[in-house]
């Protein structure tokens, strides 16, 4: 009797012990009303957002995608309880983003390549207007506007042996001057010519000696660097980081800002060029056949 007594009570103390530790993990980890392509948890002793992308096969971006991660944004601005952020994937040692979903600029009418735009102008805005800390922790592949989302952020930490760039030139399409001046801000004119004008890919080990990304790891580093990064960067006044921020950053958009409707006309008719169209559904076709 005495030793089922003993046991009982083992299990009783085992039970607590579990609850404590549940509720202690439920008070230090929210998790935010996610969409199950963006994933946030929030850790409320640091106050860091995780933000993982989670759209099969490749996060490529498509107006679910950019409107999931804008408005995932905005709440984390809104959101005092929220010191800085991480941004990563969640195919990790695959994919970091694919950048933006070509299906979306093959044979598609002015009305949906306008409305398309508009949305990915509202995720440039929102994610380089960001105003507290942001870290990119690049977990996989980042061409083109997967390139660009990771240059939105404050400091890029990168996996080895991937590939990172602004290529829209090899699709037979540009990158529109707000990508280019995010490369530029990150490795001056001179390489960012090179890289726009000939769509160079670089290795991770390249982007990290250009200055595109800050540091390349392996890939169960990627995210405990990217914290680390952050906790360092939060401890920086923060009313005087987004002064600066902001201030480094507002005069690219700005432009954008002032002329958004003539930035649509742009790209919608840039894009609707027969030969533009033809470079695009080429391209897809390529894609496609990789695998096989
Ligand atoms: C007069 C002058 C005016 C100048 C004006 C300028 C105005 C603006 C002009 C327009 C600007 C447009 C800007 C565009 C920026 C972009 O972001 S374009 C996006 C380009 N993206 C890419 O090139 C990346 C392509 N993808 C890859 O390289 C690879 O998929 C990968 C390395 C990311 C991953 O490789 P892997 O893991 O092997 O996966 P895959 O088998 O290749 O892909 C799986 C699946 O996904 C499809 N897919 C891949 N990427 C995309 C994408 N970006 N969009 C849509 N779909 C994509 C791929 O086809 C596979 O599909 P299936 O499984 O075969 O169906």
């Amino acid at each position: 009797i005495q030793a089922l007594q003993i046991s009982e009570n083992k299990i009783i103390k085992t039970k607590m012990l579990s609850r404590a530790c549940f509720r202690q993990f439920s008070a230090s980890i929210r998790r935010m009303s996610s969409t199950n392509i963006v994933e946030t948890n929030i850790d409320s002793g640091t106050g860091f957002a995780t933000v993982t992308l989670s759209q099969p096969p490749v996060n490529s971006l498509d107006k679910n995608l950019l409107t999931a991660i804008t408005d995932r944004f905005k709440k984390l601005s809104d959101d005092s309880s929220v010191t800085g952020a991480i941004l990563t994937s969640k195919f990790d040692g695959k994919v970091f983003s694919a950048g933006l979903n070509i299906v979306d600029m093959f044979q598609k009418s002015d009305d949906h390549l306008g409305e398309f735009w508009g949305m990915v102008q509202e995720w440039y805005l929102t994610i380089q207007g960001f105003p507290k800390p942001l870290v990119s922790a690049i977990n996989g592949h980042a061409p083109t506007g997967g390139c660009a989302m990771a240059l939105m952020s404050d400091y890029r930490v990168m996996v080895e042996g991937k590939t990172i760039g602004l290529n829209e030139t090899l699709l037979g399409i540009v990158a529109p001057f707000f990508f280019a001046d995010l490369m530029i801000a990150a490795v001056g004119r001179r390489h960012a010519e090179f890289a726009l004008n000939n769509g160079y890919l670089y290795t991770s080990d390249e982007a990290l000696k250009i200055g595109l990304v800050d540091e390349v790891v392996n890939l169960d580093q990627v995210v405990p660097t990217a914290l680390k990064i952050l906790t360092k960067m939060t401890k920086t006044p923060q009313p005087a980081y987004q002064v600066c921020k902001n201030f480094l950053r507002k005069e690219t958009m700005d432009t954008l800002r002032n002329d958004r409707a003539g930035d649509i006309a742009h790209f919608v008719g840039f894009v609707q060029q027969p030969n533009v169209q033809k470079a695009i559904g080429g391209y897809l076709q390529a894609l496609k056949q990789r695998k096989k």
